[in-house]
């Protein structure tokens, strides 16, 4: 009989996450880390900088990572599930290549990573392969053994993702004053990419009209949507808007931005504004100053109410998630059937990203992959 807790052939996850800066002389090191031969234009990076000055110098997401760490390691503890986490980042402390090391140090062998990035795309899917490509090479050229990576599938459509943001939407439309409450609209909110990188997110043969990334949050968007009906009997107009702009004015990226659908739908009549960002897996600075500071901003400008509703964060059912998607996943590479767990139109996505998936600009080796120069 299969042990229900067998995780072999992994002896580690590693959480991935984006990293922020922890004190105002990291804002600017942290910057150019992120945005290193990327060609973001100086005064965007000027008022970034900003938005993280404005709260001490400090990203918030780091301590969301510690949370979730914590979570998971709980959540493993209590289901008997034997298997040690840690924490890597791409652009700040801990570094990624240093948390490998540190792995590798330990004799781990097969890691299972998860990162902070439900969805497909470039920067949040390949650009994390080819960090951990990045961090294998440095780690080669040490004469190190190389542990074999696997990057867990794309966990939007799991329940443990969408439940909690459903519940957050249902709270959020009740805090709302209860006269504008039934009328309010839902924003669901995401990074907006350009276009192009938009158009060939996810697997070659999904290429087109926004591609992977917006067909996936349509689909999440969609679910949440459906549940708020059921739990209030209350059809809510519901919309995908985008939020965090960056890169050159004349380059194309997916619109409307939030800011702007707020005068939209508030010229339209929408008596309140739920704003719920279900492209982030916790309440970054994205999430603080685009929404939480920016947005708010514009809506009290118009007198339109509006509520943020809460990422998943460290939520225990996320967690949960994590544990099902690792032994989903240690099923399948021991060559077991597996019924994946995923709700919506889309089904469970795939597991080893294929060759032309999140395609970049300029190809750049990529681990975890089909297309991986490493075993
Ligand atoms: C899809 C996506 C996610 C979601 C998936 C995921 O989570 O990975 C995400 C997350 C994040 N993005 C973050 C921060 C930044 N992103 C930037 C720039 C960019 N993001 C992009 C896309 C995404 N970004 C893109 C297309 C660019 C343009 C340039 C480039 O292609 O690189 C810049 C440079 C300045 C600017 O342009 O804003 C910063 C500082 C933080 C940390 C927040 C904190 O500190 O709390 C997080 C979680
Ligand atoms: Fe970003």
């Amino acid at each position: 009989m299969p042990d229900a807790l067998d995780v072999t052939p992994y002896d580690a996850l590693l959480l991935l996450s984006f990293g922020g800066p922890e004190g105002p002389d990291d804002v600017v090191p942290f910057l150019e880390n992120v945005t290193r031969g990327r060609g973001i234009p100086t005064e965007r990076l000027k008022e970034v900088g900003q938005h993280y000055f404005l709260f001490g110098g400090v990203s918030p997401i780091n301590d969301q990572n510690r949370a979730l760490l914590d979570a998971l390691r709980k959540d493993f503890a209590d289901h008997g599930l034997d298997l040690p986490v840690y924490w890597g980042n791409r652009n700040w402390a801990p570094y990624l290549a240093d948390t490998l090391r540190e792995m590798v140090a330990d004799g781990r062998r097969s890691i299972l990573v998860l990162a902070t990035s439900a969805y497909a795309s470039y920067s949040g899917c390949r650009q994390y392969r080819e960090n951990l490509a990045d961090s294998l090479a440095a780690l080669e050229a040490e004469g190190l053994e190389l542990p074999k990576i696997d990057k867990l599938r794309h966990y939007f459509n799991h329940p443990g993702f969408v439940e909690p943001m459903a519940e957050g939407v249902l709270r959020a439309l009740a805090d709302l004053p209860e006269d504008v409450r039934d009328g309010a609209h839902l924003a669901f909110s995401t990074h907006s990419i350009p276009n192009a990188s938009a158009d060939t997110s996810g697997p070659a043969e999904g290429h087109g009209d926004g591609g992977a990334y917006v067909e996936q949050h349509l689909d999440v968007a969609r679910l949440i949507a459906d549940t708020v009906r059921e739990r209030t009997g209350v059809d809510h107009p519901w919309q995908l808007v985008y939020q965090s702009r960056s890169g050159a004015p004349h380059i194309p990226w997916l619109e409307p931005d939030i800011c702007d659908h707020l005068e939209e739908r508030h010229a339209a009549g929408a008596p309140a504004v739920v704003m719920a960002p279900i492209g982030f897996v916790s309440d970054h600075m994205e999430v603080l100053y685009d929404l939480d500071t920016e947005a708010v901003a514009k809506a009290d400008e118009l007198g339109l109410p509006v509520r943020r509703s809460a990422t998943v964060g460290a939520d225990p059912r996320f967690a949960a998630a994590i544990r099902d998607l690792v032994l989903e996943r240690a099923a399948v590479e021991r060559g077991q059937q597996v019924t994946p767990c995923a709700l919506g139109t889309l089904g469970a996505s795939h597991h080893l990203c294929p060759v032309g998936c999140c395609p970049a600009r300029a190809p750049r080796p990529a681990a975890a992959g089909a297309d991986s120069p490493y075993a």
